[in-house]
């Protein structure tokens, strides 16, 4: 069995405790039209171009025998249709302006990856991202089963977007969910994310009655589409009831824009900025006032 994974990221301080390893499973049951790693979002090897690093050579066009890459000006057009995935153009390219998203592994070698670094994990550990990790189910449960029979501490980043057997059986073995909230309205949420929040938030609460102490909830802070006082009060009270009370507001940032171009996918969010410090500030004392534990980042 393999698993189709886009990034093994080293010493990440950013995806749970301490130090930590984290491994990002391509596709996703979402997207997100906010979304920093759109390249997680097909469940398909991918083909990105970096135009800077471009010659015009045209090696690529000459070795693919499907016909199905074009160059112009050190654009590169791929005819989707045409295109087998057999990433022969990423291999020829002589600068790496061409290169491919997604590698094929098995437990063991993405094992071996992650124990080089079993040093540094003392505080730390391995964090599954993605993408969304629940949606390679089979691969996911044989990954946790061998962090845990290795003495890993174990976080899972996850929409919440799957059936509940699913995350029941992973909560077996991980120490700490960072459960996503993103809009508490289902009309919004659909509008924003493609999906109904619906199974989320059923499935927030039934982990919340078998596992509360893994979980810790995080809201992007998107503004104008969910930074409002209505959307954060709805979220508040939904985990109060829940009695959830760890939170990490992540700020949105807009990084990813130049990804979006490479991978040929519309960004529908130009005319969206950071929030200001002091927005953050506020929301963070919101639900500080309301005996939440919270913190920025996490
Ligand atoms: C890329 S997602 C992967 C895990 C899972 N699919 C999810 O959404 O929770 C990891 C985290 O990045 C956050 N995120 C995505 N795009 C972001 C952006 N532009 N700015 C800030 N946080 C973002 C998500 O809200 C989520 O907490
Ligand atoms: S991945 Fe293969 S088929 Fe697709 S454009 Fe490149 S060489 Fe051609
Ligand atoms: S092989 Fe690489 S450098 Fe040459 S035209 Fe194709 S993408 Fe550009
Ligand atoms: S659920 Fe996560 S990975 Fe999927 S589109 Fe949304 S932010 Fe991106």
């Amino acid at each position: 069995m393999k698993g189709l994974i886009f990034d093994i990221k080293k010493y990440s301080i950013h995806d749970g405790e301490g130090i930590r390893t984290t491994v990002f499973f391509k596709g996703c049951p979402l997207n997100c039209l906010w979304c920093h790693n759109p390249e997680s979002q097909s469940f398909k090897t991918q083909i990105i171009h970096y135009s800077d690093k471009c010659i015009n050579c045209k090696t690529c066009e000459i070795v693919c025998k499907k016909h199905a890459i074009k160059v112009i000006d050190k654009k590169v057009y791929i005819d989707n249709f045409s295109c087998d995935l057999c990433i022969d153009c990423t291999k020829s390219c002589p600068t790496g302006a061409l290169s491919s998203i997604g590698t094929l592994y098995s437990v063991d070698e993405i094992l071996d990856e992650i124990l080089k670094d079993k040093i540094f994990y003392t505080n730390g550990g391995v964090t599954i991202s993605g993408g969304e990790p629940f949606l390679q189910i089979n691969f996911l449960m044989a990954l946790l089963k061998k962090l845990k029979e290795n003495h890993i501490h174990i976080a899972i980043d996850t929409c919440g977007y799957t059936k509940f057997s699913n995350i029941k059986n992973a909560a077996v073995y991980a120490d700490q969910f960072l459960y996503d909230l993103k809009i508490m309205d289902p009309v919004l949420h659909i509008k924003y994310t493609g999906v109904s929040n619906e199974i989320i938030l059923e499935n927030l609460e039934k982990l919340s009655n078998i596992a509360r102490d893994k979980i810790n909830i995080r809201l992007p802070i998107i503004p104008t589409i969910n930074d409002n006082l209505d959307n954060l009060s709805q979220t508040a009270n939904f985990l109060k009831k829940l009695k959830i009370s760890k939170i990490d507001i992540l700020a949105y940032h807009n990084f990813m824009v130049d990804k979006y171009k490479r991978l040929n996918m519309d960004f529908k969010l130009k005319h969206i900025k950071k929030p200001k410090d002091e927005e953050i500030n506020s929301i963070v004392n919101f639900f500080r006032s309301q005996d939440f534990t919270v913190e920025v980042g996490g």
